[in-house]
């Protein structure tokens, strides 16, 4: 049998509206003109179709659930299943929820392949097709059956049929004749299915839903309308099962509480089961390994489509946010790995149908056989009933027969004889009438005669006919074999086909790369023709505007260099198109291959070196008050920068804070509840303490009885009774009484050892109250920092606020500056004049060269002050990475212990009710 594997696509859905207000980048692409998906900068994935954000719900059906039904239709099962985050677009995809007011090109996989089915029904006239649905989910690990709400869950059951097919028991299958019909029918599921809100989807579907399609097809024969006395048919019952998966979920994320947080785990837990069979189907090693297909209902019912007898489509559905990242990486490493998933396929045909059409032809046969055979056994009858019954007359008889037989065929020969030389005497002699006339009648006779042979012998060579039957049936046996081989030709051809297309999109892989390279090798050539532009533009002398125009240049680099990284934190999932992307890596990378000459601090031009410029120096001022206002917007840019990225701290702190409440609510409930137990366990151990001592008391009571009696019975041993039946009477009595002693004490002891232990389990309960306090604590401490936290984080942000202000301020007063420094150039003749004077005198002007140099300084010290906060800025950003990484992991952290605890805290529970329960003595009991 064909190993085919379970194609897996990926669809992406777009950023929903409330994710767009929130300015959710977008982390996960299809990259154009490949099947490949990338995820985050650098990790892409390979499926069989990947369907992206402006995919159509037209587009997914054609391209990878049209093949499936019409696989349905040539009678192979079929199972489409939707897995991914909870509110990636999996009942979108599916076609669930309310069918009914959905727009046309918006409904999904179910009604389009309903449609598809119905379809082939009318154009398939010699077919007859009897359509059935149902409708069941798997809520909490229980199974329902929506379309007859009324089925108890323990009616539905999962089993094996013989040959090994996966079955659901005791679900309601209703019959179908048009599409309206299944649509109310889906309508009418999807109503009772349990859905309910969340913070991350408004209907979110909170249980597996499968809806299945069931077609039987009954081939009319040809011949059946020729002959009405047989027909054969060829009948085959398949099976399509659209699946809609609840979404997996982060507790904290749905923002689900206490009451539906067990929901949560029961449907995170379906999913990890489901999850371990995929990791375990998709193991190379597979075949040794233990597929766990009993760990929950929903792996048990896709047994058959994940390494069964199916055909599968498994299609993974992912949030393009960036605030899903993780989720849609998880979902994206098992699809891949569902890709190695491979089932066996078998057409479902019934040979027993083929069987029968044999039979029906042997039995048609049979039938005529018998007939003739009647006949023949009646005429023979009345032969016997006419003559003698013995054995010896008939075998005379058949010597008769023979001899008669023999005769006849001699009297024949006379009379071929005598027709021939009749017919010749008729032509050369000349007869009268009467004689003529009785020549032919002579004729006539003849004539019949040998009609009446001939027909007769036609008779006993329709007979022999009979005897092709066999001959038929190994025809009709042939014409199975070639069947079968033209089914086994055509999956032959399906793979071939996969194959042809797997090498192209090798080909098409390889011819990416190809071009990649090339792109690779150009822009690195790009690259070295910079750095030896750069190499060669560095100049051996810095004439003023040359150090102005680097010192721009440096600045603007510096600035693009942080801006840069700055889009790396940021922009990281930017939502721009593949080769907008690739463009701007481009350029980030020339822009950083070009400042390579400035970093270096040898080539660093600082501005002292104008000292010895003198060329120019009024010309130097303007340029400086330029670079002043430039250098303030860069420093308010940076500053707008900082107060973007502590409003996006700020945000990350108030939802860390947000979930930590959660927590700690949950953690409060959880003390309570122990508290709630610890005090029952208090009083019941209370009441043991008592009983204890009350037992002890017992028991001391019991042994005095017991020593008493003891010695009662040495006693009556050691006297010399006269009445030794009376003494074997005393002593019997007496040793019933120390035997009864004797078992008391035993009952007391154990009920006492008992009672300790139920003590000692209210001791441990106090203990893992004080523990979960402290936790709390803990919890609450942290809650408290990260509260100063972010009012820390607030005054930065107000101090960032003022500086912006005050920046906003110096470029005002600066632009008034250089306003008046434009009206000086209009005197830049005479300041020229003046420069030259100036430079031919012996003395300087002393108060401008302070000036000058005062503005230099300035100049510098506003350089130092934007490095200085582009360090800073660089060292808040690290931090507040480190800060992320540790409260992630504090978070996972979290959840685990959250869980254990949860899980300790039952079992403890469970095992004090069991004590309870069991303990027979207890005060209640007792009472
Ligand atoms: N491809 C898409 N195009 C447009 N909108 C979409 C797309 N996919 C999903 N959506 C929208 O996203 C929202 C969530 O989708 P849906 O309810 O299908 O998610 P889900 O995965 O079934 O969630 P859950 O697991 O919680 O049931 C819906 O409002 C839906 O209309």
């Amino acid at each position: 049998m064909e190993e085919i594997p379970v194609k897996v696509a990926v669809r992406i859905r777009p950023l929903l509206c409330k994710e767009v207000l929130h300015n959710h980048q977008v982390c996960v692409r299809v990259i154009p003109n490949t099947q490949q998906i990338i995820i985050g900068r650098d990790r892409v994935f390979t499926f069989d179709f990947v369907f992206g954000k402006n995919s159509t719900q037209d587009e997914v059906y054609n391209t990878c659930i049209k093949p499936l039904v019409l696989s349905l239709i040539d009678g192979y099962n079929a199972t489409v299943f939707a897995y991914g985050q909870t509110g990636s677009g999996k009942t979108y995809t599916i076609g669930g929820g309310h069918i009914a007011s959905v727009a046309e090109g918006q409904k999904g996989i179910i009604p389009r392949a309903i449609q598809e089915i119905f379809q082939s029904i009318t154009e398939n006239p010699s077919i007859d097709f009897n359509i059935k649905v149902s409708y069941i989910e798997v809520y909490k690990e229980d199974l329902r059956d929506l379309l007859e709400l009324e089925t108890s869950m323990k009616d539905l059951h999962i089993r094996e049929d013989e040959k090994g097919n996966t079955v659901l028991v005791g679900a309601k299958e209703c019959h179908v004749e048009s599409v309206d019909e299944v649509m109310s029918l889906l309508e009418v599921g999807n109503a009772a299915r349990h859905t309910g809100t969340t913070q991350m989807n408004e209907h979110s579907s909170r249980s597996h839903a499968i809806f299945t399609i069931s077609i039987c097809q009954i081939e009319k024969n040809s011949e059946a309308a020729e002959d009405e006395l047989w027909y054969s048919h060829r009948q085959t019952v398949s099976k399509f099962h659209f699946v809609d998966l609840a979404g997996s979920e982060r507790v904290t994320k749905t923002g689900n509480t206490s009451e539906w947080f067990k929901e949560s785990i029961q449907i995170n837990s379906g999913l990890l089961a489901l999850g371990n069979v995929i990791s375990a189907l998709g193991h190379p090693r597979r075949k040794s390994s233990h597929i766990p297909y009993r760990d929950a209902k929903i792996t048990r019912l896709l047994k058959d489509s994940l390494g069964g007898r199916a055909k599968t489509v498994m299609i993974t559905c992912v949030s393009p946010s960036s605030s899903d990242f993780d989720e849609s990486l998880n979902s994206l490493k098992y699809a891949n790995r569902a890709r190695n998933i491979r089932n066996k396929h078998t057409l479902n045909f019934s040979p027993e149908s083929d069987r029968m059409d044999e039979m029906e032809f042997e039995i048609k046969l049979l039938r005529q056989a018998l007939q003739s055979q009647q006949a023949s056994i009646s005429r023979t009858s009345q032969i016997h009933q006419e003559g003698a019954p013995g054995k010896n007359r008939i075998h005379s008889l058949e010597e008769q027969v023979a001899q008669l037989q023999e005769e006849c065929q001699g009297y024949q020969n006379c009379v071929e004889e005598a027709f021939t030389f009749l017919v010749d005497l008729k032509d050369s002699v000349r007869l009268n009438q009467k004689q003529q006339h009785k020549l032919q009648e002579w004729f006539n006779m003849t004539q019949k005669v040998r009609k009446a042979v001939l027909t007769s012998f036609r008779g006993i060579q329709g007979i022999e006919n009979l005897e092709e039957g066999p001959q038929h049936i190994t025809v009709l046996q042939l014409k199975r074999k070639l069947k079968k081989y033209q089914c086994a030709l055509a999956a032959d051809e399906v793979v071939f086909n996969k194959k042809e297309l797997e090498v192209k999109e090798l080909k098409n892989q390889v011819q990416v790369m190809v071009r990649e390279n090339k792109q690779h090798i150009v822009s690195l050539k790009e690259a070295q023709k910079v750095n030896r532009l750069q190499v060669y533009s560095s100049p051996p002398m810095y004439s003023l505007d040359k150090v102005l125009a680097g010192f721009r240049t440096r600045s603007q680099m510096l600035l693009g260099h942080i801006e840069e990284e700055d889009e790396v934190l940021h922009c990281q999932f930017s939502d721009n198109s593949d080769d907008e992307e690739s463009e701007g890596q481009e350029k980030s990378r020339i822009s950083c291959t070009s400042c390579s000459w400035i970093k270096k601090p040898g080539s660093v031009c600082s501005l002292v070196e104008l000292n010895d410029t003198q060329d120019g120096s009024q010309k130097s001022s303007l340029g400086n008050e330029d670079l002043k206002i430039e250098c303030l917007r860069e420093g308010q840019e940076s500053n707008l920068q900082k107060l973007r990225n502590s409003e996006l701290i700020l945000n990350e702190a108030k939802q860390k804070m947000r979930e930590l409440k959660i927590n700690i609510k949950m953690k409060e409930d959880l003390i309570k509840e122990l508290i709630k137990t610890g005090n029952d366990a208090k009083s019941i151990s209370r009441q043991y303490s008592l009983k204890v001592t009350k037992l002890e008391h017992e028991a001391e009571q019991a042994k005095v009885e017991l020593t008493e009696t003891e010695k009662q019975l040495q006693e009556l041993e050691n006297k010399d009774l006269s009445d030794i039946a009376l003494k074997v009477k005393l002593q019997k009595e007496f040793r019933k009484k120390v035997d009864a002693a004797k078992l008391r004490i035993q009952v007391l002891q154990k009920k006492q050892q008992n009672s300790k232990k139920l003590a000692s389990l209210s001791i441990q309960y106090e203990k893992r109250a004080s523990e979960l306090e402290q936790n709390v604590n803990r919890m609450k401490h942290q809650k408290v920092q990260l509260q100063k936290r972010l009012q820390e984080e607030n005054e930065k942000k107000k101090e960032l606020d003022a500086e912006i202000k005050r920046d906003q301020q110096k470029i005002k007063e600066l632009q008034l500056k250089t306003e008046q420094e434009e009206g000086l150039k209009l005197k830049a003749e005479d300041l020229h004049a003046f420069n030259l004077k100036r430079r031919k005198s012996p003395f300087r002007n002393v108060d401008q060269l302070q000036k000058l140099d005062e503005q230099k300084k300035w100049l510098d010290e506003e350089v130092e002050k934007v490095l200085s906060q582009r360090q800073e800025l660089e060292e808040l950003e690290e931090d507040l990475k480190k800060r992320e990484a540790i409260v992630a992991k504090k978070e996972a952290l979290l959840q685990e212990k959250n869980h254990l605890e949860n899980k300790k805290l039952r079992s403890s529970q469970d095992k004090m009710i069991y004590f309870l329960k069991i303990e027979p003595g207890t005060p209640e009991s007792r009472d």
